[in-house]
């Protein structure tokens, strides 16, 4: 497998705890949101803490192509973007965006907000289920946009402005409650918003968007109001950190009996993950910095874990947590509810050693949308297993890091392909292995 015409292989040797300290950027849910909020401002925006990783270059080309200027800011990790020209684009080659990722489908409200019409090329994002837009269509249906499928994407119009509504989702997706904010905060009137997904990320999206001029209120119980305003102006925002990514570090220090400081995480955003790590018997310390996750010695304890939205146990979460379950004493229980396909990859861990059993049924506490319905969404890990090295094909973004904690917690040497697609979501994720001591080589390139 080639990318980008080299060795897209990374020869991993098992066996060595990672052990040290790596910092967490801004969160991969929110940095890019956040840039395509500042299509929608009058003037410039300041976003800080951006992780150099390939959603971010993906949206930044995008922005580019639709006219915005955009240029690193005067501290490390900082863009300003700069949306003035926007109406004057000539917007071409957008289809060299198609498949890059899933943020194409969030700039249909602020470009119908601005320019009265969108063209959104064919979506990306990790193969973990069928994931389709039918929600974020029919809520752009509600404000009034007209759509039409094309052989290449989706082309919308707005015939007038497009005007507040009231709006149920039949399920608290994080892709189409941004849709709705990013697309009522300029409509006419008021924009009731029912069981929204309430992740860190849509509350930081909702912090940018309230410095820009939005009007947004929360309530306790899943509902977003906002109230459309005429205009909105640009942003300052630090993003809040990746806990996605934090969790997969202490995930890996657990698997690989480690000792992992990870700066820039944040106890209020991972308070699930806590009490799940503590729960298999990891160990962890909070600092105002950032937090050490450490393998405390003594056997790891198997759990049951059901995947939910906020608060719940974060799907991004599950994946690398499976790979140290393999190392906890006796059955655990998986229960994926959110993905109906994202327990995919546990055949690999099974290759190497792992016993992990995949099953229809919900198993564990609640039913949920996939039951009965012949997706194999459940999982039985039974353990402590030895891995051993094996050849493996990252499926997708987490996946592709469990496979990087199974091949660093296995005795022997892996290779693992295709690992270009880490760098969708985690930044320089090869200079922290080093610098967490971990064995690896890029076959015929010296590291370090
Ligand atoms: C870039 C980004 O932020 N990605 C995150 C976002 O993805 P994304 O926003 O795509 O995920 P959603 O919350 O929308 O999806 C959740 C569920 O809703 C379903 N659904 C969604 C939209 C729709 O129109 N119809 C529909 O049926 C999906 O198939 C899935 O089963 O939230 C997910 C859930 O926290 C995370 O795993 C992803 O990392
Ligand atoms: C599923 C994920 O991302 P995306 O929605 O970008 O595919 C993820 O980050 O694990």
């Amino acid at each position: 497998m080639t990318v980008n015409g080299s060795d897209d292989v990374l020869l991993v040797h098992g066996g060595t705890p990672l052990s040290g300290e790596i910092r967490v950027r801004g969160a991969k849910n929110l940095v890019p949101k956040a840039m395509v909020a500042a299509l929608l401002g009058s003037g410039p925006s300041r976003l800080r803490n951006v992780p150099d990783i390939r959603d971010v270059r993906v949206v930044r080309g995008l922005l580019q192509l639709h006219g915005v200027t955009v240029r690193p800011g005067d501290e490390p990790g900082e863009l300003v973007m700069d949306p003035t020209n926007v109406e004057s684009a000539n917007v071409a080659d957008i289809d060299a965006h198609a498949g890059s990722s899933r943020i194409p489908i969030l700039f249909c409200g602020p470009l119908l907000h601005r320019l009265g019409h969108a063209f959104i090329p064919g979506l990306g994002g990790c193969d973990i289920g069928g994931r389709p837009i039918d929600f974020h269509f029919e809520v752009l249906r509600q404000f009034g946009a007209k759509i039409e499928k094309r052989e290449d994407g989706q082309y919308l119009e707005a015939p007038r402005r497009l005007r507040g509504t009231k709006i149920q989702l039949p399920y608290p997706s994080v892709g189409a409650t941004e849709q709705v904010l990013l697309t009522a905060v300029l409509a006419e009137g008021v924009t009731e918003l029912s069981n929204a997904a309430i992740e860190p990320e849509i509350e930081d999206l909702i912090c940018v968007l309230q410095k820009m001029g939005a009007i947004i209120a929360m309530d306790t119980d899943r509902t977003i109001r906002i109230t459309g305003v005429d205009s909105l102006g640009g942003y300052n925002h630090k993003a809040l950190p990746d806990r996605l990514e934090a969790a997969s570090w202490a995930s890996a220090a657990l698997a690989t009996e480690g000792d992992i400081y990870v700066r820039g995480a944040q106890q209020r955003s991972m308070m699930t993950f806590l009490n799940t790590y503590r729960k298999v018997g990891g160990a962890f310390e909070i600092d105002d910095e950032g937090i050490r996750f450490w393998h405390p010695g003594g056997q790891l304890k198997s759990i049951a874990l059901e995947t939910d939205v906020h608060p719940g146990f974060q799907t991004d979460w599950q994946q690398p947590l499976v790979v140290a379950l393999t190392q906890a004493t006796g059955l655990s229980i998986v229960h994926e509810t959110v993905y109906e396909s994202r327990l995919g990859f546990t055949s690999a861990l099974n290759q190497m050693g792992a016993h992990i059993q995949l099953y229809r049924e919900c198993l564990g506490g609640s039913h949920c949308r996939f039951g009965q319905r012949n997706f194999l969404h459940s999982a039985v890990v039974s353990g402590p297993t030895r891995l051993q090295g094996a050849d493996l094909v990252i499926p997708d973004l987490r996946g592709g890091f469990s496979y990087l904690i199974a091949a660093l917690a296995a005795q022997g040497t892996s290779r693992v392909h295709g690992i270009e697609l880490i760098n969708r979501g985690y930044e320089n994720f090869m200079e922290k292995l080093m610098e967490l001591g971990a064995k690896v080589e890029l076959p015929g390139k010296a590291l370090g």
